[in-house]
């Protein structure tokens, strides 16, 4: 079976700050914080599969920046790919999430990041300015 590639945007707003959301579903993974983001589509583009899902899950258009790192395992099978992101219209809107957090620097590790999240998170605050 071919690896399922999941991508996800880390929405970086000024002061550092970056969009959490809280999953609502499969139970598993339900009341998880992670990035927004979901499957890419059979031959759709990577990117473009980023933009969509975040049109979808919260209602915003975004600006897809640099890549941090380069595959996150999450389980046998699925592969994160992630990006740096800006949102470039709309204000966020819990369409599919439990609820939205923006953190900032001092409140990174505040939620409850699912296992593949964290050592993201812990990159993308080396990549943020102080
Ligand atoms: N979107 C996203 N998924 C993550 C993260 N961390 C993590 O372990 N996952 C897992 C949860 C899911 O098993 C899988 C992504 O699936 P998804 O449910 O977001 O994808 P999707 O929107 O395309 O959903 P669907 O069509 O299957 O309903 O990756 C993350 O930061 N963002």
């Amino acid at each position: 079976m071919s690896t399922v590639v999941v991508v996800a945007a880390v929405i970086v707003a000024p002061g550092g700050r970056v969009l959490a959301a809280q999953r609502a579903e499969p139970a598993a993974l339900a009341g998880g914080w992670e990035f927004p983001g979901g499957k890419v589509d059979p031959g759709e583009d990577e990117r473009a599969a980023l933009v969509r899902e975040c049109r979808e899950e919260l209602g915003v258009e975004i600006a897809v920046g640099e890549r941090v790192g380069g595959e996150w395992t999450l389980s046998p099978g699925y592969v994160m790919r992630v990006w740096l992101c800006s949102l470039a219209s709309g204000v966020p809107e819990a369409k599919e999430h439990l609820a939205l957090r923006w953190l900032g620097p001092g409140d990174y590790y505040d939620v409850e990041w699912l296992d593949a999240d964290l050592p993201i998170m812990k990159t993308v605050e080396n990549l943020l300015p102080r």
